[in-house]
């Protein structure tokens, strides 16, 4: 850290805090060796770790001057005189171990030109001797990849060189680059693992010598460049990344680990007054200088714990090392100083700018992902394990008849009826084994709630206009215009309610089902009531009137028989279940008598084909024991030597004779019971196509009869409302059978089956795909029989949309 001079006076601002050593950016300092060190005003302390630096009075600035003439600099430590290996065992070796395990990891060279940055990052390129971190980094991290077996490492690379604020791939000259795809052009952009450069290719390395390859292409693409755009080195600042991937062999785990390593040189800092340039070279030194003024100003915030916003986007360097300056990164600045007496004013500057960084926090932590794909995998895995386990332990504690499976349509459907005769008070239980069940009863009850509500709320809307209750302004413009208003703002406007409701009682219950809603009295009679006595409202749409006049000319059985007359439905339509039973005992009892019966004589068929296929299965068993008990006896005969009769025939044992005669009867077997298989299959189909032609048309029929009798129609002849509704269906036609839709339960069920019966006889399995879908389909028609939101209304009867409500409640129109 730096402190100051007698005289002079601190010019930024401190961090709350200093982190301590092991959470912070460590920073070393690297002094050039010269003949001409400046041992006057230069002290390197012995300690290893401080620099004191004198200064003397620039006459120039005038007897007054607030100039710091005395610095004292401590940092992690000092090379002086240090050779390439020393500095890289010292400071950068962990950092390269550590990209290994998952931790990002910077090293930064900063300073004026000619101090030795290039120097440090990549060394003399004549020399092996003298190579740099760079490439030693190289080398230590595929030595420890080969060290590592037990972990499949992929290394990748990039090389970015910023040149007066234009991103340049060094390594687009290769073949496979791939940044064409953005024609060239690139910019910084971050997602959620981190700060990457669109459009700066990436190149996957297998080993060291790849690796370095791709640093001396680059190398060479930056030489190339320095000719044709500055005379002078390092006029830009170059990033090389190593991206790091380490999956572990051993553990099919989801988690890897992902790191960057970076090496970072940047272009030389030296003052624009001093770099006495002008032109291009000039406007270099101004980009340089901007750059690494807003570099300075990223450290400086990012120091002070109490900022909270960090310029970062102010460059592009800034924004490129956004993630690789401190933050979870384990960053190293070497500072690289040239200690002669003319440059003592640029490594003055050098070295605060070094004792900035040391104030900015680190705290490195592993860049674990965990592999969606992977993770999904391992969980079911993991599902299904503990599936068996609980199956284990129901065995053991007789609960084997519990599942944990999702539950299937008929099971669904079973847990409906349980609560609905639990409502309707025929049942003191609902039998419940386990929590999907518990969810399966909560759903039911949802279901039937909805359908209450949206039943009530229709028999509302026929009498009254409804408005939404949340609105004000609503309920204010209805209260205007006299009409008279509940309390919670539900009903607005009573349309001939007196006479209605003498109707009503005329009339008597109208509906079978549906009739006991919890909120239908409150609705129905409060409001309306209230407002009776006082005044009577028409209705302002004249048809909601004449609908309900229709409705109560007509005689009231309203599930006794279909009636063509659409204006006779029943005020409520019974769910489809109820109602399907109803059209079975009353209009499509020939019908579904036939149905009965062939499915019965289907049922009986399968049966036979399943006994027969069964009986084949045992047979070919018992022909191939058969076949390998001869084999058997012919190499025992064989090793006996075998024995010809006068005519030449083998002579063979009592068993072997009793057993070839036996193969004859099984294989005669075999054949008469395949033949019969196949045609019984044949007879199987026949009457399953028998079946689902009948269950179509039964289907057909109540679909028909349905419609007639309960669905609305609007007046361009269009039915409104139709318990397909929620399928998105037209009435009276069935939707296309889909096999997709069908649940997966009921294909394992008739996988298994098929599996176990035709081990032997794929000829079969076409039958059983044929029948399989037909299960399906019959899946897929009862879940059609379930009673599915639907909603009537008059026609031109005004619907006005109550918030708050599932989006299936209401349609709105005017
Ligand atoms: N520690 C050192 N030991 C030996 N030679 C060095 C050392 N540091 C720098 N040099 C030499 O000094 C010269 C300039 O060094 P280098 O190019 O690394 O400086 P730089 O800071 O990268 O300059 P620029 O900003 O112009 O790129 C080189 O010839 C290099 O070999």
């Amino acid at each position: 850290m730096y402190s100051r001079g007698t005289s002079g006076l601190s010019t930024y601002s401190r961090p709350e805090k200093k982190p301590s050593k092991n959470q912070r950016v460590k920073v070393w300092c690297r002094v050039r060796p010269t003949a001409n060190f400046d041992t006057e005003h230069i002290e390197l302390v012995p300690d290893g770790k401080s620099v004191n630096v004198h200064q003397k009075k620039e006459s120039a600035k005038g007897v007054v001057n607030n100039q710091i003439l005395d610095w004292s600099f401590r940092l992690d430590g000092i090379f002086h005189n240090a050779s390439q290996d020393h500095v890289f065992d010292t400071v950068a070796a962990d950092i390269v171990t550590s990209a290994l395990d998952g931790y990002n990891g910077t090293m930064m060279c900063y300073g004026q030109t000619g101090a030795g940055k290039t120097f440090t990052i990549t060394g003399a390129t004549e020399s092996y001797k003298q190579r740099g971190i760079l490439p030693r980094s190289i080398s230590q991290l595929f030595r420890e990849i080969e060290e590592r077996p037990e972990y499949s490492i992929t290394v990748r690379v990039s090389y970015l060189e910023i040149y007066n604020e234009s991103m340049v791939d060094l390594l687009a000259t290769l073949p496979e680059a791939i940044n064409q795809e953005n024609g060239g052009s690139m910019s910084v952009a971050e997602n959620q693992y981190g700060v990457y450069v669109k459009g700066l290719s990436c190149h996957l390395t297998q080993n060291e010598e790849e690796a370095l390859n791709y640093l001396f292409e680059g190398e060479t693409n930056r030489a190339i460049a320095a000719h044709s755009l500055n005379a002078q080195s390092s006029r830009s600042h170059c990033i090389f990344t190593l991206y790091i991937e380490t999956r572990s062999r051993v553990q099919s785990n989801a988690r890897y680990t992902v790191s960057k390593l970076n090496f970072v040189d940047l272009a030389g800092s030296e003052r624009l007054s001093k770099t006495k340039s002008d032109g291009k070279t000039q406007q270099e030194a101004m980009y340089i200088n901007k750059s690494l003024t807003f570099l300075e100003q990223v450290i400086v915030a990012l120091a002070d714990r109490r900022r909270e916003h960090i310029p970062f986007r102010q460059s592009k360097l800034t924004h490129c090392l956004k993630d690789s300056i401190g933050g979870n990164c384990n960053t190293l600045l070497i500072a690289n100083i040239w200690g002669e007496k003319q440059q003592l004013e640029e490594s003055v500057s050098t070295l605060r700018f070094a004792t900035r960084m040391m104030c900015v926090a680190s705290e490195p932590s592993m860049n674990e992902i965990i592999d969606p794909v992977v993770q999904c995998k391992r969980l079911e895995k993991e599902i299904q394990h503990l599936k068996h386990e609980l199956a284990m332990h129901d065995t053991l504690t007789n609960r084997s008849h519990i599942t944990y499976d999702t539950l299937s349509e008929q099971q669904r459907y079973e847990i409906r009826q349980q609560v609905r005769r639990y409502l309707e008070g025929h049942l003191d239980e609902i039998d419940i084994i386990n929590l999907r069940q518990v969810q399966g009863v909560f759903d039911s009850f949802k279901d039937i709630y909805v359908q209450m509500e949206k039943d009530v709320e229709e028999r509302l809307s026929q009498k009254f206009t409804l408005i939404d209750r949340t609105d004000p302004a609503a309920i204010a413009a209805a209260q205007q215009s006299g009409l008279p208003v509940t309390d919670d703002g539900l009903l607005v406007g009573e349309t001939d309610g007196r006479k209605e409701k003498e109707k009503e009682t005329k009339k008597g219950k109208l509906s079978r089902q549906d009739t006991k809603s919890p909120t239908g009295g409150k609705s129905v009679s409060s409001p309306s009531h209230s407002a009776k006595g006082e005044r009577e409202v028409k209705s302002p749409h004249p048809s909601v009137d004449r609908t309900r006049e229709e409705d109560a000319a007509t005689p009231a059985s309203s599930l006794g028989g279909p009636k063509t007359d659409r204006t006779a439905r029943a005020s409520t339509p019974p769910s489809r279940t109820t109602a399907f039973d109803i059209f079975k005992s009353e209009k499509g009892t020939e019908l579904n008598r036939i149905l009965v019966e062939n499915k019965d004589i289907l049922a009986s068929n399968k049966k036979t084909y399943t006994d027969l296929a069964r009986g084949i299965n045992h047979n070919k068993i018992e022909i191939d024991q058969c076949r390998m008990k001869l084999e058997k006896l012919k190499e025992e005969r064989e090793s006996n030597g075998t024995q010809y009769n006068e005519e030449g025939d083998i002579i063979i044992s009592e068993e072997e004779f009793m057993e070839v005669k036996r193969l004859k009867e099984l294989k005669s077997k075999y054949k008469t019971d395949y033949d019969n298989l196949k045609n019984l299959k044949a007879k199987v189909q026949y009457c399953q196509r028998l079946v689902d032609n009948c269950r179509q048309k039964l289907i057909q029929e109540f679909d028909k009869w349905y419609s007639e009798s309960f669905l609305s129609q609007t007046e361009d002849g269009t039915t409104t409302t139709s318990m397909a509704a929620g399928h998105g269906i037209r009435p009276g036609v069935l939707p296309p059978f889909n096999p997709n839709t069908v649940p997966e339960d009921e294909q394992e069920k008739f996988d298994r089956l098929q599996m176990e019966l035709l081990m032997n006889n794929p000829d079969s399995a076409a039958f059983f795909n044929a029948q399989h879908r037909t299960q399906r389909r019959k899946t897929y028609e009862a879940a059609m029989m379930q009673p599915q939101p639907s909603y009537r209304r008059s026609p031109g009867t005004p619907t006005i949309s109550i918030r708050n409500r599932p989006p299936n409640m209401l349609q709105i129109s005017q």
